[in-house]
C-alpha cells in the first residue's frame, strides 16, 4: 500500500551539537505498509516518529530515498490542530478537512452533523477554532478524520489527549475502524494502546529501525533498552 525505501531525512540545525549543522533524523529507513494492517511506530522522544508520518503523508519530502504509494490511495495525518484555520468555526474546518481528504462538498456536508455529535462540541462547533482548548481541537481533528474516508490513516499521539471519557470513546471508535479494514499507522507512547490496536510494530532509534514485528516482543525489547544496565 505504501513503501519507504532507503529514506534519509536531514534537518539543518542552528545548534552546534549536530554534525556541521545537519541533524540526521532518518538514516536509511525502509519498510512496507500492507493493506488493512495497523502498524505502530514506537521510540524515544525526538527520534523521528512524527517526521516519518509527515513523509508518509507527503507533507515532507525525504532528503533522499523513495516513498511509493499505490496510485489513487489517500493518506491523511491525524494530529492535534494541524491544518486548522483558526479564524473559521469548527463546522467550516470540518467541512474543509473532509473536502481536502477527498469528499465532495455534498458528501462533506453530509458528515457535519455526525462530526458535531461525536465530537461533543455542542454550540462551540459554530465558534472560531482559535477559542478552542487543545482538547477541543483534538476532538474536532480526530472526529473529522475518523468520519471522512481516507485509505491510510496516520495517527500521531492523538489518542493520548482529551479527557478520559473522550479518550476511551476515541479508542473504541478507532478499534472499530481498524476492524473494518482501515489501514492505520499509529504513533504512541502508550504500550497498552499499541498492544491493543497494532498488528505489527516498528521501533526506531538513532535514525534506524531497531526492531520490527510482533507488538509484545518489540515493545519488550524497547522497554529493556531504556532500563539502565
Ligand atoms: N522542521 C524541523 N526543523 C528542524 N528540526 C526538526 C524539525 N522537525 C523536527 N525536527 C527535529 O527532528 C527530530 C525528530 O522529531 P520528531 O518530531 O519526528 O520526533 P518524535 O519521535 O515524533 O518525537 P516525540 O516522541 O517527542 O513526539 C527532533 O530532534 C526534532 O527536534
Amino acid at each position: 500500500m505504501l513503501e519507504l525505501q532507503n529514506v534519509f531525512l536531514n534537518f539543518h540545525s542552528s545548534k552546534g551539537t549536530f554534525d556541521s549543522g545537519v541533524h540526521h533524523v532518518l538514516d536509511d529507513v525502509s519498510f512496507k505498509l500492507y493493506e488493512n494492517e495497523t502498524l505502530g511506530i514506537i521510540g524515544r522522544n525526538g527520534v523521528g516518529k512524527t517526521t516519518m508520518l509527515r513523509i508518509m503523508a507527503d507533507i515532507l519530502a525525504p532528503t533522499s530515498g523513495v516513498v511509493r504509494k499505490r496510485p489513487g490511495k489517500t493518506a491523511s495525518l491525524l494530529t492535534i490542530g494541524l491544518g486548522h484555520k483558526v479564524d473559521l468555526s469548527g463546522r467550516d474546518n470540518a467541512l474543509l478537512s473532509a473536502m481536502l481528504q477527498g469528499a465532495s462538498r455534498e458528501e462533506a456536508e453530509g458528515f457535519l452533523e455526525e462530526i458535531k455529535e461525536f465530537s461533543e462540541l455542542g454550540d462551540s462547533f459554530e465558534e472560531p477554532v482559535k477559542n478552542y482548548s487543545s482538547g477541543m481541537k483534538s476532538r474536532l481533528g480526530f472526529t473529522t478524520a475518523l468520519l471522512s474516508r481516507v485509505d491510510i490513516l496516520l495517527v500521531d499521539e492523538i489518542l493520548s489527549v482529551g479527557d478520559a471519557e473522550f479518550r476511551a470513546k476515541a479508542e473504541r471508535a478507532m478499534k472499530e475502524r481498524i476492524m473494518g479494514n482501515q489501514t492505520v499507522v499509529f504513533v504512541s507512547h502508550s504500550d497498552q494502546q499499541v498492544k491493543a490496536l497494532c498488528d505489527r510494530v516498528i521501533w526506531i532509534d538513532g535514525g534506524k529501525i531497531c526492531g520490527e514485528g510482533n507488538p509484545d516482543e518489540v515493545i519488550s525489547a524497547y522497554r529493556k533498552s531504556l532500563r539502565p544496565s
